[in-house]
């Protein structure tokens, strides 16, 4: 038995080993961008990567050394790692004749989105050239988050209801004296709002606070660097228990949806009026035209749609506001300045509305900022489509593409003073925008995958800020005066404080 076993032992060790040497042969010829080389056997890079959390900030070490164009191994699989500007603008004008072209936009495949079969339905895991991507982006952008839903009839309504429980949230926090987690009563309003553009519903309190641990939880598991990802051949075995977990998580988001969907069949059936909501829309196209184009917008598709706008839409949003409030907490005369704005531009009128928004170009040149230096979204994943020729080297088709966003917005080529929160630079004569055309600033991405949720976004941002400064004054709980917000982050798909931001309001 026991030479038995030392035979196999040997064995897998020549495996192993034949497996190296061969990765070794294939990438010398490969003409990957630079990294450590050699390799180390199986790990690859994966020791290098530091203390958990930090990746956003080892990378950009890392591309100091390699260049803005890098290529590191996580266990077996390369992934291209692109960190400046430059780099970003050079593969994005690879394309034939030095033609623009997204060439990387595909997205690589995480075990865990594999969990119920989220994976062949999910935007988070489709090709960009698969027909059910291209319909899941068109029916999200133009449908659900398109300008007119969001910001005229009901989707005014809505942001003036969000607007409305997010002061009234705060006050009684004012009332009482105790301090508000920005991240939390975030989450619970945006999570308000996306249920009512869905399905014209909200949920008790309590129920919101399941839901939004639940957001957190698959938000934190998809950030979850997993052992499945790095060395594919052990897939199957689940060593970490991740897609399990999902597994249950999207059990119970999927329940709520059905739930959703049998409610509204049953008050459809029932001729009750219609409320040409989100998912009346999806019903009526369940039921008609889209069926007969092959039926894309099935109900598992659109469960798995909805859960995934709930999980982008929310999580980033709230961090974000987090972000603005640790900035402006601690640069008391950028809070001053926009506090000052909105009582000239705003006078008595009680609460802000999107109309004020073009009004108040201080707000927006804080948001801006926000933007700019606090990348939610540090590291943004992709694959590359088609061989990219880029710089001399080659990025074959298929290979994970990293942009580290986070580095990107504060490279220090591109803007002044990068690591520090100066809203001003967007006052005069900056053109440089978030929206996707300039490769110094990032914040929703850009090419075929930018973000569709940008055009709610960039309404709620600053209504959010704006209700949370007109209204109140802040300040930090007597521990956090003394011993100053505590920085640490923590980078997963999301990037937030490892420490929720809390502050106690006073009612102006
Ligand atoms: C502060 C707010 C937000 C930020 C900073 C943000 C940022 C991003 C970024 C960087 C990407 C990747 C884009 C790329 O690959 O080029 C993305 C994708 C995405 N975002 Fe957002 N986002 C925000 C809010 C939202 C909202 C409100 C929604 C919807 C309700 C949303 C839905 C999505 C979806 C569905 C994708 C995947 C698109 C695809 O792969 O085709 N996001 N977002």
């Amino acid at each position: 038995m026991a030479s038995f076993v030392v035979e196999c032992l040997g064995w897998l060790v020549v495996g192993l080993f034949s497996l190296y040497i061969f990765q070794l042969l294939r990438d010398a010829r490969r003409r990957l961008p630079p990294g450590p080389w050699p390799p180390k056997p199986l790990v690859g890079d994966l020791l290098d990567l530091g203390e958990d959390g930090q990746q956003h900030r080892t990378f950009l070490r890392l591309s100091e050394r390699y260049g803005g164009l890098m290529c590191l191994r996580f266990g077996i699989v390369p992934h291209v790692i692109i960190s400046t500007p430059e780099a970003l603008r050079a593969v994005f004008h690879a394309g034939e004749g030095g033609k623009k072209a997204d060439g990387i936009a595909g997205l690589p495949s995480l075990d865990v989105l594999s969990a119920m079969g989220h994976s062949a339905h999910t935007i988070f895991a489709l090709p960009s050239q698969d027909g059910k991507w291209r319909a899941l982006r068109k029916f999200a952008a133009a449908e659900m988050l398109a300008p007119r839903r969001i910001s005229s009839g009901a989707g005014a309504q809505l942001q003036t209801k969000i607007v409305e429980a997010l002061h009234r949230d705060v006050s009684g926090h004012a009332a009482r004296g105790t301090p508000v987690v920005f991240r939390h009563a975030v989450l619970d309003n945006i999570l308000s709002l996306l249920l009512s553009v869905l399905y014209s519903t909200d949920l008790e309190a309590k129920e919101r606070a399941v839901f939004r641990d639940l957001i957190e939880e698959i938000v934190g598991m998809l950030g979850t660097a997993n052992v499945s990802d790095v060395f594919p051949p052990l897939t199957a075995l689940d060593l970490q228990g991740l897609r399990r977990r999902m597994t249950n998580l999207l059990t119970i988001m999927y329940r709520h949806f059905d739930e959703q969907v049998a409610l509204r069949r049953r008050s459809r059936d029932a001729g009750e009026p219609r409320k040409n909501d989100v998912l009346d829309m999806v019903l009526d196209k369940e039921e008609g035209e889209w069926k007969q184009e092959g039926s894309l917008l099935s109900h598992d598709v659109m469960r798995v749609l909805l859960s995934d706008l709930y999980g982008a839409g929310a999580s980033t949003t709230a961090a974000l506001i987090e972000w603005g409030m640790v900035d402006l907490l601690q640069n008391p005369d950028v809070m001053r300045k926009v506090r000052e704005e909105l009582t000239s531009v705003l006078g008595d009128k009680p609460l802000m509305e999107e109309s004020d928004i073009a009004r108040l170009p201080y707000l927006q040149a804080v948001v801006k900022e926000i933007l700019r230096l606090r990348m939610v979204v540090p590291l943004v994943p992709r694959k590359a489509e088609v061989d990219i020729e880029v710089n001399g080297y080659r990025i074959p088709k298929g290979t994970n593409v990293i942009l580290n966003a986070w580095a990107i917005n504060r490279s220090a080529g591109a803007w002044p003073d990068a690591d520090r929160f100066v809203p001003e630079r967007f006052l005069g004569g900056e053109t440089r925008s978030y929206l996707g055309q300039d490769f110094e600033m990032i914040p929703f991405g850009l090419g075929r995958r930018i973000c569709p949720g940008m055009p709610l976004a960039q309404k709620l941002i600053p209504l959010i800020l704006g209700t949370l400064i007109h209204r109140f004054e802040w300040e930090l709980p007597a521990e956090v005066r003394e011993s100053g917000i505590d920085m640490k982050e923590k980078c997963g798909v999301v990037l937030s404080l490892v420490n929720p931001l809390t502050a106690i309001p006073k009612e102006i």
